[in-house]
This record gives C-alpha cells, sequence and structure tokens, in this order.
C-alpha cells in the first residue's frame, strides 16, 4: 500500500477476516488474518497480536511494547504495521508484517539437512544486526531467545516480541526490573537472575544461548533448558533452580558446544560475559 501504509496506520476491525493462530508471544497471542477491506480475498495477509485479558499484563505494558516496536526501523526486525481498535477503542491490537516461514525452531527442525554452517551463520549475523540496531537504540531486549526469531525466507530472519524490552536510562548501563515476571533464567545472565540487572551485555549472553539453539539446530532434547537441569540434577534441594544454575555458570560451567558446532564457531573468543564470572 501507500508509504504511510508502513506507519500509524489504523486498520478497521469490520475488515479483519481471522485466518488461524500463529504463536504465544510475552503478553499475548498472535494470529495469522487478511485485511480484506475489498471483501474479495484480495488484502494482504498480517499478523495480529491481542492482548491475553487474563495474563497479569496489563494495557500499558502492551501499549509500550507497540510504542516499542512502532519505532525499530530494521531489516533484521519484525515491521510494525499498525494498530487496530475494537471494542470501541476499549481494547487494541497490534498488527505486524507477515513472516511465512515462522519460528526459527520450527523451521531448523523443518530443513534441518539442508541448513549448511554458512547458512546458520547467515542467521546468527542477522540476528547479531538486529541486536546492534536495538542496542544503538538504547533497547535491551531481555527475551532474546530462538523461540523469539522468526524466518521471513529461506535467507532472512528477524527479532521479534518485544513485550519485554526496556530503554535504558541515559544515566545508566543497565536496568533493573522491579517485578520479574515468568522469567526465561536458562537465557539469562548471572547478574539477571541474581539482581534483575539487564544491560547490552545481558543481551549479549542471551545471544550466545540463541547461538548454542542455532548450532544445536532447536533440537529439544539438547535445549539450554534440559542440558542445564541434567547439569544441576533434579534433586531439587532448598536452594530454587535459579540458585543452583548461578552456582554452575560462576563456577564457569558454559551449555557444551553443539556436536555438530563447527570447530571455528566452537572457539568463538571468550564473550566478556565469561570475563565478568571471574
Ligand atoms: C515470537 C513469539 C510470538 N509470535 C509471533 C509470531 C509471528 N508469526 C509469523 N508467522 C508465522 C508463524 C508460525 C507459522 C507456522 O507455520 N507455525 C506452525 C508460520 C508463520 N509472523 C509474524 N509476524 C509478526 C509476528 C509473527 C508467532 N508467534
Amino acid at each position: 500500500g501507500p508509504s504511510n501504509q508502513q506507519d500509524q496506520s489504523v486498520y478497521e476491525e469490520r475488515h479483519l477476516r481471522y485466518i488461524s493462530p500463529l504463536g504465544k508471544g510475552n503478553f499475548g497471542s498472535v494470529e495469522l488474518c487478511r485485511y480484506d477491506p475489498l471483501g474479495d480475498n484480495t488484502g494482504e495477509l498480517i499478523a495480529v497480536k491481542k492482548l491475553q485479558p487474563n495474563k497479569q499484563s496489563n494495557l500499558e505494558d502492551f501499549q509500550k511494547e507497540i510504542n516499542t516496536i512502532r519505532s525499530l526501523h530494521c531489516d533484521y526486525i519484525v515491521k510494525y504495521r499498525g494498530v487496530c481498535y475494537s471494542m470501541g477503542r476499549l481494547s487494541m491490537s497490534l498488527v505486524m508484517e507477515y513472516l511465512p516461514y515462522g519460528s526459527l525452531i520450527g523451521y531448523l527442525e523443518k530443513n534441518r539437512q539442508l541448513i549448511n554452517n554458512r547458512r546458520m551463520l547467515l542467521f546468527a549475523s542477522q540476528i547479531c544486526k538486529g541486536l546492534e540496531y536495538l542496542q544503538s537504540m538504547r533497547y535491551v531486549h531481555r527475551d532474546l531467545a530462538a523461540r523469539n526469531i522468526l524466518v521471513a525466507s529461506d535467507t532472512l530472519v528477524k527479532i521479534a516480541d518485544f513485550g519485554l524490552t526496556k530503554i535504558i536510562p541515559f544515566d545508566k548501563e543497565y536496568y533493573r526490573v522491579t517485578h520479574p515476571g515468568e522469567s526465561p533464567i536458562f537465557w539469562y545472565a548471572p547478574e539477571s537472575i541474581t539482581e534483575s540487572k539487564f544491560s547490552h551485555k545481558s543481551d549479549v549472553w542471551s545471544f550466545g544461548v540463541v547461538l548454542h539453539e542455532l548450532f544445536s539446530y532447536c533440537e529439544h532434547n539438547c535445549n539450554p533448558k534440559r542440558l542445564y537441569m541434567q547439569e544441576i540434577g533434579n534433586d531439587m534441594q532448598g536452594l530454587s533452580i535459579s540458585m543452583h544454575l548461578v552456582d554452575i555458570l560462576k563456577d564457569n560451567w558454559r551449555l557444551p558446544a553443539p556436536p555438530l558446532c563447527p570447530p571455528r564457531v566452537r572457539h568463538l573468543p571468550q564473550p566478556y560475559a565469561t570475563l565478568r564470572v571471574a
């Protein structure tokens, strides 16, 4: 559509045709819809994120997420299209570009044989560029994980879901969360677990876990949570899982390099995340 189609556009609910569910994000679910004002099925396919009413999230968080994604213009970040008001502006939905190949996890599982190291590194570099752009805007994503990476084509992936994204205050290097919700602790840097501190460095740590997922082809039997839980041992004495996790990380235990991981990736220069533990 016209260039103003890109931003600030309002989609009328009456022209939205629901097609199928696409997935669950933070605070909401995403559905495939066709925006069909002519009513002849020629309208564009869009991804619509609706606020989950029952979740502890509230409209305020959702509006922050919408403002965040609306401010992002990067080839490696899923594009904002507009908003759709319903129930007379009482509730609103976030409209985004539809990425036909879906989540990176499903894509790697389905196309495992066809994806060589070169393409894996292409995906890794695109996620890295998306993260670099976020950092240039002083955003911390706080939920970088393969489940939040979407596939636009066989040669393009994008970062999605900005439900937990925060802006780092201008006088600090980190963002301290007051009320950590359901935390994806197996993607968290140590200081995020122990002090709820999030920074560009903690996003880099999560990117390291995404690299592990990438080179494991997102196989569910070697996903980060399962590998960490095996190492922690399933016998849970008093200490919570997160304290056990921080203990092994402080002892410099790290996720084992995936078996198919090429040597050059295996021995990346130690990310400064490790130096911090020392
Ligand atoms: C990231 C967590 C929240 N989330 C966002 C989306 C999403 N999905 C898609 N496309 C998609 C998804 C799934 C499949 C599929 O075949 N599944 C079996 C095919 C295409 N386009 C999107 N544009 C913006 C968000 C978004 C899905 N979940």
